[in-house]
């Protein structure tokens, strides 16, 4: 029985508990996160971790006035708790229940939308600076990861806020992990950062006396001034920060509420930019997470007691197909380099087998990719894996380093289409439309995990420029694995021929629309029915003959319509001045919400129910 948090309806009833109290409704808070979790799945080991800093953060300052900026958003269960989403929190990330992330529309304590890494101290300084311009007394404070902090947006917002020198204040949450360990030389620095407590004292008691010297003159002050100096170095003090402008605190136990408390107070008083460097434990309270917290970072529904899945994968999954042809071509072709930002697990085995030629840059999409283009414009041949989502990071990279440099990259984009759970910020359903338009680049999305495989060998044979392709998150159609071939560049084929209309399908539409259209026959209807493998360039040879041929087309793409798959087909159609009814299906022009992915398919008619339904009513009214 949650005998403390069911009595907090709002931060304000963490104000009258000792702290005895409060270290009793951290635990009360991990078993409902670690509960709730097991059966919705979600962020686990980021907010077991965040659960202190969570309630020294509403007990110090006055929320919603003053304001919490969570970086990512995925650490922010335990917020959500305290915050008057109790009763809703068993329908964490279900479709219509609360989001997995902060979200304003939620919450008058959310106040910014996030799941996307490192733009937390930017925003907070934007509002620090407004509450400034309208002379409000607001603290405004970020709490960013370390692996958040390995992002380039982090350091252009450290340094803005150095020479701002507004009162912000960022809490860095550092459990040495990212999603898995964190990497960088920011990381290794924060590491000696963390080391041996002893030494920092002893670096202010040094600081203490020589602080006092002054008095002795001039002489004295230099010499101490200068071992001062030597003294920080040599203890390895916050100096990285304090050299970007900010007052550095810590480093600080993250679990004791107390010293986190006391440092949330002396940080507010101190004024400027202020970062509380608090050391926390990913998984914390809970020994599986504990042990491997990067099995635990983000989880479908478990057994709490062994911390096993509660559902096995037996199909392989699009990444592991994706990865197993990368290792394979990869043995017979040293060139092959593989590049993650921050996410090896899916190019996991390649970074076991090929150590030297592998690369994880952090939570840095444009490095990745203009890193890429270095690698390739000297011969190597890097595949650059990054989920959809945040490659849109890197879109400027895209255009100037590889497109204009025609640099023979290849972008894997995992987690194309609609990714389910996570929502608005994860769905990757914008990429044909920011790669179709740029000039000198192949985008390509396969059918099947053994399409998928035929893409890979197809890119790493590519030499004439970079060359993209998408595939979605999770289980694969579950096709047998044959050897790959390779694809002929812009050549789609024709899988089903039929006299009524053509549906040109991309990617992961191909089969629901094969599906419909041999289901479409009893209402009789009869389609043909094209996997057109690629966006750009399009097979135009085939698409203008069944223009010739059919009065109505349809596209069908996991995508959002504008500027997607169906648009390039219209526009080809245009620019051939072939007037014929064009039907495209898509995603409409919104942010798509959570739910599953079968759940989100089904709303917007991208399964079987909802091509047929589409292409029954398009045929009827033309
Ligand atoms: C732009 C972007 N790239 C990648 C991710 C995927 N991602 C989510 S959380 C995370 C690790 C964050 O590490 P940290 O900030 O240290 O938080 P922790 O999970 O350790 O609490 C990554 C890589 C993301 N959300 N956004
Ligand atoms: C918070 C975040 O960005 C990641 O943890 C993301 O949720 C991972 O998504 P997958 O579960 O699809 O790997
Ligand atoms: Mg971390």
């Amino acid at each position: 029985m949650d005998e403390l948090l069911s009595k907090i309806n709002s931060p304000q009833d963490l104000k009258a508990l000792s702290y005895e109290e409060l270290y009793s409704l951290a635990e009360e808070i991990r078993d409902e996160i670690i509960i709730t979790l097991s059966e919705t799945g979600g962020h686990l080991a980021s907010s077991l971790g965040a659960v202190e800093i969570t309630l020294a953060l509403h007990s110090a300052l006055d929320t919603p006035q003053d304001k919490i900026i969570w970086d990512v958003g995925h650490q922010s269960y335990a917020h959500k708790l305290i915050t008057g989403r109790q009763e809703e929190f068993s329908t964490l990330r279900q479709y219509g229940g609360l989001s997995g992330f902060p979200k304003r529309s939620e919450s008058e304590y959310d106040h910014l939308d996030v799941g996307h890494s490192s733009t937390s101290i930017s925003a907070a300084l934007g509002m620090a600076a407004a509450c400034d311009l309208e002379n409000k007394e607001e603290t405004v404070l970020s709490v960013i990861g370390d692996g958040a902090l390995t992002g380039g947006i982090a350091f252009e917002a450290l340094n803005h806020a150095g020479h701002l020198n507004k009162d912000l204040i960022v809490l860095l949450n550092d459990n040495e992990m990212s999603i898995s360990k964190n990497v960088g030389a920011v990381s290794n620095y924060l590491d000696k950062l963390r080391v041996n407590p002893q030494l920092h004292r002893a670096k202010e008691e040094v600081e203490n006396i020589i602080n006092k010297i002054p008095a002795l003159g001039n002489k004295v002050l230099k010499t101490a001034g200068k071992f001062k100096d030597a003294i920080k170095y040599l203890v390895v003090s916050g100096i990285l920060f304090e050299k970007l402008g900010f007052t550095y605190l810590g480093p600080i136990d993250g679990h004791n509420i107390k010293v986190l408390k006391e440092h949330i107070k002396n940080a507010e008083e101190i004024g400027g930019p202020v970062l509380i460097h608090a050391v926390t434990q990913k998984g914390k309270g809970y020994p599986p997470a504990e042990n491997t917290p990067a099995d635990y970072h983000g989880v479908g529904p478990f057994n709490v007691r062994t911390g096993k899945a509660k559902r096995k994968k037996k199909q392989l999954t699009y990444t592991q197909a994706y990865t197993q042809s990368l290792i394979d071509l990869a043995k017979a072709d040293e060139e092959i380099v593989a590049i993650t930002a921050a996410m090896p697990k899916g190019t996991g085995d390649f970074e076991n087998q090929f150590p030297d030629r592998f690369y994880d840059v952090g939570i840095a999409e444009q490095h990745a990719v203009t890193f890429g283009a270095g690698l390739a414009l000297e011969g190597a041949k890097p595949f650059i894996t990054i989920y959809s989502t945040f490659l849109q990071r890197a879109y400027d990279q895209i255009f100037h380093d590889l497109c204009l440099q025609q640099a023979p990259v290849k972008l894997a984009l995992d987690r194309g289409g609609l990714v389910g759970k996570d929502g608005e910020t994860h769905h990757g359903v914008f990429d044909f439309a920011y790669l179709r338009h740029l000039p000198n680049i192949t985008v390509m999305a396969p059918k099947d995990e053994m399409e998928l495989q035929s893409m890979v060998k197809t890119a790493a044979e590519y030499e004439a420029g970079p060359i993209a392709f998408r595939y979605p998150r999770g289980k694969g159609r579950g096709v047998k694995l044959k050897n790959p071939k390779s694809l002929e560049i812009g050549k789609g084929e024709i899988l089903r021929e039929g006299k009524d209309a053509a549906i040109l399908a991309i990617g992961s539409m191909v089969y629901p629309a094969l599906e419909a259209a041999e289901e479409l026959t009893r209402a009789g209807i009869d389609l043909t029915v094209v996997n057109s493998r690629f966006v750009k360039p399009l097979d135009q040879e085939l698409i203008l003959n069944l223009a010739q041929q059919f009065d109505t087309i349809f596209t069908i793409e996991e995508h959002v319509l504008q500027g997607g798959f169906g648009s390039a087909v219209t526009e080809l159609l245009i620019d051939n001045n072939l007037k014929l009814d064009v039907a495209r299906i898509g995603l409409p022009d919104k942010f798509i919400e959570h739910g599953t992915q079968q759940e989100l398919k089904a709303k917007y008619g991208l399964d079987v129910a909802g091509i047929k339904s589409k292409v029954k009513s398009q045929l009827q009214e033309g």
